[in-house]
């Protein structure tokens, strides 16, 4: 699909989600000056607030909409204050997610040079994992769903053979990739908690299966609370990390805090026809207005759209630009860039400057 345009979905959202959004656009269109890669962009309401003023958090011409673009954009969405009538907060961002069957949400960590880290040992530097979490099932399965009674109330976990075995592929294609651009050798590491629950145990034969395919990527399983334990003492042992709906919530927040925080963490949520990209952090109420959001997460997110509309058939330019922007922020940290967020005072807008200035003198 070599296209001359591509034409963006663009939901901004609720909170610090609309304000690292702007700032993402702001940078995109320098990118697009810089590397001709033709993009337009169409920004649609939905969110909490757009709940509150239309009683829909995601109408359906905004969905339709949105499912007819090239790739989707997202900032953050839900406030703690507008629920549903059962008390539960909004969440339109599973209903994209089931909706459009994105079942596969790769959520890199990596260590930006020049970002302090919480981990003293000089190895943090080296982080550099990736998170695929299963997106449309697993725990989440039951949304809506769960049974609750006085005395009682009861979730369901559901993996199917079908999203485990795509999961699976992903994960091993996802670190023969990295292994490729790295020359390290990759490694899946299936997240699960065999030892107590049937279903993982299940889980982990369909992975030795489709195992068998890529016969040079290392493989093995590490269960979910010995997990959290080596995310801490060890995070830079570790390379693709798949794991069921809920385990990838947690650990991804954990995660990001080895790096910096939420502000530092992008995703993707990528299903086989569409792809959406968003940062891995909330609308963040506490800090929502003050002009002091990191919009490093969504800047990272929008270049791993741009890289997948690139292996999508895109071209060698939108790769280009995904590389551009990858490498712009590091130049900016290594500058000596540092975001509230990391005991710095440097605002979105002058994040957003100091990584565009760096785009436009990168050589
Ligand atoms: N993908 C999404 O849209 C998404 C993800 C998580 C939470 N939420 C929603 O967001 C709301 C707030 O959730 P929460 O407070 O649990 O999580 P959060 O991610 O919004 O915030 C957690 C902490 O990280 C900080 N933080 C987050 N992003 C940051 C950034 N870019 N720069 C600097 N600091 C940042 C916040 O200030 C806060 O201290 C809730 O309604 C929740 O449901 C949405
Ligand atoms: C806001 C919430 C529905 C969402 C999730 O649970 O998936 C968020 O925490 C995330 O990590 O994207
Ligand atoms: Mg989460």
């Amino acid at each position: 699909m070599l296209a001359n345009s591509y034409d963006i979905a663009v939901l901004p959202g609720d909170g610090i989600g609309v304000e690292v959004m702007d700032a993402t656009l702001d940078l995109l269109r320098v990118v697009d000056q810089r590397y001709g890669v033709g993009l337009s962009f169409s920004v649609q309401r939905a969110g909490a607030f757009a709940y509150k003023e239309t009683g829909t958090d995601l109408s359906d011409e905004t969905f339709e909409r949105t499912a007819r673009a090239d790739a989707i954009l997202l900032g953050a969405m839900g406030w703690p204050g507008i629920r549903h009538a059962d008390g539960t907060e909004l969440s339109p961002q599973i209903t994209l997610r089931q909706r459009l069957n994105l079942y596969g949400g790769v959520r890199p960590i990596r260590a930006i040079p020049g970002v302090p880290l919480p981990l003293s040992d000089p190895r943090a530097a080296k982080i550099d994992f990736v998170i695929l979490r299963e997106s449309t099932e697993g725990l989440f399965f039951s949304k809506d769903q769960g049974m609750v009674s006085s005395d009682w109330a009861e979730e369901t976990l559901r993996l199917t053979r079908p999203t485990t075995e795509r999961l699976a592929r992903m994960a091993f294609r996802l670190a023969d990739h990295r292994a490729g651009q790295s020359g390290r050798p990759g490694r899946v590491t299936l997240v699960d908690k065999a030892n107590v629950f049937r279903a993982f145990a299940w889980m982990r034969t369909v992975f030795a299966k489709v195992a068998e395919s890529y016969p040079h990527v290392g493989h093995d399983a590490h269960y979910v609370d010995a997990m959290a334990l080596d995310l801490v003492r060890r995070p830079w042992d570790f390379d693709v990390l798949p794991m069921e709906n809920m385990f990838g919530d947690i650990l991804s927040d954990l995660g990001a805090g080895l790096i910096g925080g939420m502000g530092f963490a992008p995703s993707a949520d990528l299903g086989d026809t569409h792809g959406l990209f968003q940062p891995s952090h909330g609308t963040a109420p506490d800090i929502a207005g003050k002009g002091i959001a990191n919009p490093t997460a969504c800047f990272l997110s929008a270049a791993m759209m741009l890289e997948w509309l690139s292996v999508r058939g895109g071209g060698q330019r939108l790769a280009d630009a995904a590389l551009g922007i990858r490498a712009a922020v590091d130049a900016a940290f290594m500058d000596g860039l540092r975001t509230a967020d990391v005991g710095g005072s440097a605002g979105t807008v002058q994040v957003t400057r100091a990584v565009i200035t760096a785009l436009r003198s990168a050589p």
